[in-house]
């Protein structure tokens, strides 16, 4: 992938920041957001199916308010939240009109992508809006989300929603020209990265959690959200949302902001729903010669290669798997809960019947419900 392969793609994910939609923390750019949906018009004009993951409800809705503060109680941030969806919705409603395009709401919360069945109904949706030549803007469901079940940020949410849809592009517009290789907030001589391969190892170094007084998670979650996306073979650039025209200047291979080549092995759609499981219930230390096993020959994870597990989860719920010197090896849905598994560990399949009385499955992880850690 290069930037001049940019023109022969069809599905983009765009992803507009809070520390760009808004003016200081004084509700909504409206001029500038204008001007993103007019630059997606074109988009639209040259056959690219376009995915608007936008932040900006809290800001929005503290302006409403009067609050100048962003609230640090979720109960407030829930309000502000929901009383800002409505001004972001119908700031990006009545711009898309104006071009006779419709636009839709879709708010989703960490839980309905961990869900089989709702991630399939969210795809299908959103696969269906593009049919009709609608534009999905998504945004996380604030108001119904606890900490458990948050993405946290929306360059999470934007990267499992370019899995999710098999998006060729995933843009992250903010604040700032692109990814630099040190905070340029902190240190002025900070140089702009024009291009990496996301495989590279120094890129996360590079990216700060540190963001502005807006924002959430800074340039790492956004390097993250890069990583993930990979996994669909989706190519990321990260962009200023203030420069000028820059969506169609980046669809035109022009060397604006930073591109993050999708190098990383892609997985399978159901592997890209497991890696997506953000929160796990519990994690399980393995031997030496489990570890091999996932690594090398594909097998499934058996009780016997377990020493020793922690948290609290039920059969069917997502863990992580690491090494005996705490390296993430794998993470998967297990097929007994943490009693039964506490039970089983360390002991050779034959034997689950006369321990626990009964048998689900041989393995504690099944192949087909885990994914290898990179
Ligand atoms: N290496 C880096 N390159 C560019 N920006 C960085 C870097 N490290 C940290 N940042 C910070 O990340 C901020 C953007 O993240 P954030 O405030 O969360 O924005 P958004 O709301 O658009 O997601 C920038 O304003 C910048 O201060
Ligand atoms: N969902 C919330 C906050 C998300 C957020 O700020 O994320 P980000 O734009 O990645 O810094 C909102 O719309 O205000």
């Amino acid at each position: 992938m290069q930037r001049s392969d940019l023109k022969n793609t069809k599905r983009w994910v765009v992803k507009i920041g809070s520390a760009l939609l808004t003016n200081d923390g004084q509700g909504l750019n409206r001029e500038a957001l204008a001007s993103w949906v007019a630059q997606m018009v074109e988009l639209k004009k040259q056959g690219i199916e376009v995915v608007i993951v936008s932040s900006g409800s809290v800001a929005e809705g503290m302006k409403r308010l009067g609050w100048n503060t962003r609230p640090k109680l979720l109960n407030e941030l829930q309000a502000a939240a929901s009383v800002g969806q409505m001004g972001l919705i119908q700031a990006y409603e009545s711009k898309f009109s104006q071009y006779d395009i419709h636009s839709a709401q879709i708010l989703m919360t960490h839980d309905d992508l961990s869900n089989r069945k709702r991630y399939l109904n969210v795809k299908n949706a959103i696969e269906t809006l593009l049919e009709y030549g609608v534009v999905p803007i998504i945004n996380e469901n604030d108001t119904v989300v606890t900490d458990e079940i948050r993405f946290g940020d929306n360059d999470t949410l934007a990267a499992l929603t370019a899995n999710l849809i098999s998006a060729d592009v995933l843009v992250i517009l903010t604040d700032q020209k692109g990814l630099y290789n040190d905070n340029p907030r902190e240190n002025p001589n900070a140089e702009l990265i024009s291009e990496a391969r996301v495989s590279r190892k120094d890129i996360e170094a590079m990216a700060s959690p540190e963001g502005g007084a807006l924002g959430k998670g800074g340039m790492y979650t956004k390097v993250m959200a890069a990583k993930r996306a990979a996994r669909s073979g989706t190519a990321t650039l990260i962009a200023s949302g203030h420069a000028t025209n820059v969506l169609p200047k980046l669809f035109n291979g022009e060397a604006e902001g930073t591109l993050l080549i999708p190098d990383l092995e892609p997985l399978t759609a159901r592997q890209q729903w497991l890696a997506g499981h953000l929160q796990a219930k519990g994690s399980l230390v393995l031997d030496d010669g489990a570890v091999n096993v996932l690594r090398s020959s594909g097998k499934s994870l058996l009780p016997i290669g377990v020493k020793s597990m922690r948290g609290s989860f039920l059969r069917g719920e997502m863990v992580v798997c690491f090494d005996e010197a705490g390296q993430e090896v794998a993470r998967g849905l297990i097929n007994y809960s943490f009693t039964e598994a506490n039970k089983i560990m360390g002991h050779p399949s034959q034997d689950i019947e006369s321990i626990l009385g009964f048998i689900e499955d041989e393995s504690l992880i099944h192949r087909d419900n885990m994914v290898l850690s990179e």
